[in-house]
């Protein structure tokens, strides 16, 4: 059984694990640092799995660590997980949006297998999706592990390219973000018109899945997939013709983008701050 150690017990490592439960892994094999007691109570309450406020309580005999901690607090770990990597010799798993292999190998070691994975929050119920991209030192059967504890939870792709993890990133890492929005602007635009919220929010959740299913499940192509739902002359068409007339195209190129650049001011802010050889 593989053991897993969570460093951060927050939104993202609460999706992981409960996911990750629900596809049958054992609540005994993953342990969770967490610095906040109320939060540390409510994971052992909610998934029965061991809680620690000291992060090297929890790495202790881990097989893998996974670092669940915002960009910024990441090289604050090296100090207090730099003895018990020497020693260990774990397979790290970070999450953090931004945050390079190279930087995870200064803080951490070179030594270290590592893998940068970018998941997101859907995992919690089995439908994330996760780009991930591993250093030299990983091996095959690691890699197969590393994916394993991903595919629990979702789809997943691995990405040749590491510089196209912020692409990841802003695309299926932010982009149920970007779908909760859409759905808060249509379900707003339809209480204006005098519908219900509730019916609103029901009616516009549902669809917001209806659709998602069919792009997963038909293999068929988004644009084929609108087309059906587009009759000459009809609403949809009415609907369409206004996006475009707004910009839809350029306001999501401009949102990737933002979301892109933004991963990459996260390395480079921790960059800036370390000390210069
Ligand atoms: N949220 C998302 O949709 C996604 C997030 N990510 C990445 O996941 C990481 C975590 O994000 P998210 O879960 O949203 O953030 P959260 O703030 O919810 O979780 C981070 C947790 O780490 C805890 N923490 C802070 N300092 C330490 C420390 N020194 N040692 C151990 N734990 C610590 C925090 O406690 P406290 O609150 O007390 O500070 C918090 O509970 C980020 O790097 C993010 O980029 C990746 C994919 C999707
Ligand atoms: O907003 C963020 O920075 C994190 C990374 C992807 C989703 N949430």
């Amino acid at each position: 059984m593989t053991r897993l150690a969570f460093i951060g017990g927050g939104n993202m490592a609460r999706s992981l694990i409960g996911g990750l439960l629900k596809t049958g892994a054992a609540a005994s094999s993953i342990r969770v640092a967490e610095p906040q007691a109320q939060a540390r109570e409510a994971l052992g309450r909610e998934f029965g799995v061991a809680t620690f406020a000291e992060n090297r309580l929890a790495a202790e005999d881990a097989d893998i660590l996974l670092l669940a901690v915002k960009p910024q607090v990441m090289p604050a770990l090296k100090a207090e997980l730099r003895d018990l990597l020497q020693r260990q010799r774990p397979m790290l798993v970070s999450i953090a949006a931004g945050v390079r292999l190279d930087q995870l190998e200064r803080w951490f070691g070179s030594h270290l297998p590592i893998v940068r994975c970018m998941p997101n929050t859907p995992a919690l119920i089995g439908a994330g999706a996760t780009g991930l991209c591993a250093n030299a030192r990983v091996s095959p059967p690691q890699k197969a592990q590393a994916q394993h504890i991903l595919d629990a939870v979702g789809l997943t792709r691995w990405i040749g390219d590491e510089a196209l993890m912020d692409t990841v990133t802003a695309l299926s890492g932010s982009g149920p973000a970007y779908f909760f929005a859409l759905v808060e602007a249509l379900e707003d635009a339809a209480v204006a018109q005098g519908l219900p919220r509730e019916t609103a929010r029901a009616l516009a959740a549902q669809t917001c899945l209806g659709a998602g299913r069919m792009l997963a499940e038909s293999g068929e192509a988004p644009g084929e997939l609108r087309r059906r739902v587009t009759s000459p002359n009809g609403t949809t068409q009415a609907a369409l013709e206004s996006f475009a007339a707004d910009g839809l195209a350029r306001i999501a190129a401009n949102a990737i983008g933002a979301a892109t650049r933004r991963g990459a001011e996260l390395a480079a802010e921790l960059d800036a701050k370390e000390p210069r050889p």
